[in-house]
């Protein structure tokens, strides 16, 4: 079953003072996701990504076109998909248990509740021992793991990343891209993740849509057919090279075009 259907989606930004400019964004772009895959949008800068994921989470409007998830059209916001952004987003003013709990009772839970929801998600991603911090005392990588646990923490089954592990260093990142798959395993989870690093990219995901720039649209959808679980081994096999190259080709052929 599709767990994400997109059909024709336009979205375009006013641009200047005259009601009629406009730029065109994204231009009929459809795709479907189904349920438990892992996706990831690359393409060049500014080739609409963000506004894609953006759209789907429900915090922008789109013109033209049909979204569902589970068969449902998506006209807001909704505890069905969750959120991960590259910057923390977290409240500075409240701790790592506070600020999941803050999300949880934003979605009418008690707070008993919400604070036994909020540890329990602050253990999925091994961060108990820091729940009482807050977040100028965490890490950047412990810091988007409490974002991680926010997100999950109402139990959505679509799961949106916009450059999650961007800010990161590159050992904490390759620790956050295991932690992550082993929770998209765990709670059998759809992610879609938007990145700029094509070899995480490939490492993670199931499928790989390249987009094009103005007006963004789907380019090119590879399937990773790389064994699971993913290792470090996995970097190392030929087919892993061999795509990643396959990515980033088709990603600078088309910035070659613009
Ligand atoms: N609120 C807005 N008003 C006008 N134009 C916008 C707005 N938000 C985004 N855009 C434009 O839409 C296009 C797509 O932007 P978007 O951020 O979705 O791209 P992206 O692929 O995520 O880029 P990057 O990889 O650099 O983050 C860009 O041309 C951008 O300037």
């Amino acid at each position: 079953m599709d767990k994400l259907l997109i059909n024709n989606l336009t979205k375009t930004f006013p641009v200047g003072r005259s009601k009629r400019d406009h730029l065109t964004v994204l231009d009929k772009v459809s795709l479907s996701i189904k349920e438990n895959e892992f996706v990831s949008l690359v393409g060049a800068s500014g080739c609409g990504k963000s506004t894609l994921l953006s759209i789907i989470s429900g915090l922008q409007t789109h013109d033209d076109g049909d979204l569902k998830v589970d068969g449902n059209d998506i006209t807001g916001p909704g505890a069905d998909r969750g959120v991960v952004f590259q910057s923390y987003t977290l409240l500075p003013w409240l701790t790592a248990k506070e600020n999941v709990e803050f999300a949880l009772r934003a979605t009418g839970r008690d707070k008993t509740e919400s604070a036994e929801l909020a540890m329990t998600q602050l253990k999925l991603v091994g961060l108990e021992k820091f729940a009482d911090r807050h977040p100028g005392q965490l890490s950047g990588g412990m810091k988007q793991r409490v974002a991680i646990a926010r997100a999950l923490s109402y139990k959505p089954k679509l799961l949106l990343m916009d450059e999650p592990f961007g800010a990161l260093d590159a050992l904490t990142r390759v620790q956050m891209q295991e932690l992550l798959t082993s929770v998209w395993e765990r709670e059998k989870l759809t992610v879609i993740f938007v990145t700029h690093d094509v070899e995480e990219a490939v490492f993670l995901s199931d499928r790989i849509f390249v987009m094009a720039s103005n007006p963004g649209r789907i380019k090119t959808i590879y399937d990773v057919p790389l064994p699971r679980p993913r290792t470090a081994e996995t970097h190392r096999m030929p087919e892993f090279a061999n795509l990643q190259a396959d990515v980033l080709g088709s990603i600078r052929s088309e910035m070659r075009d613009q």
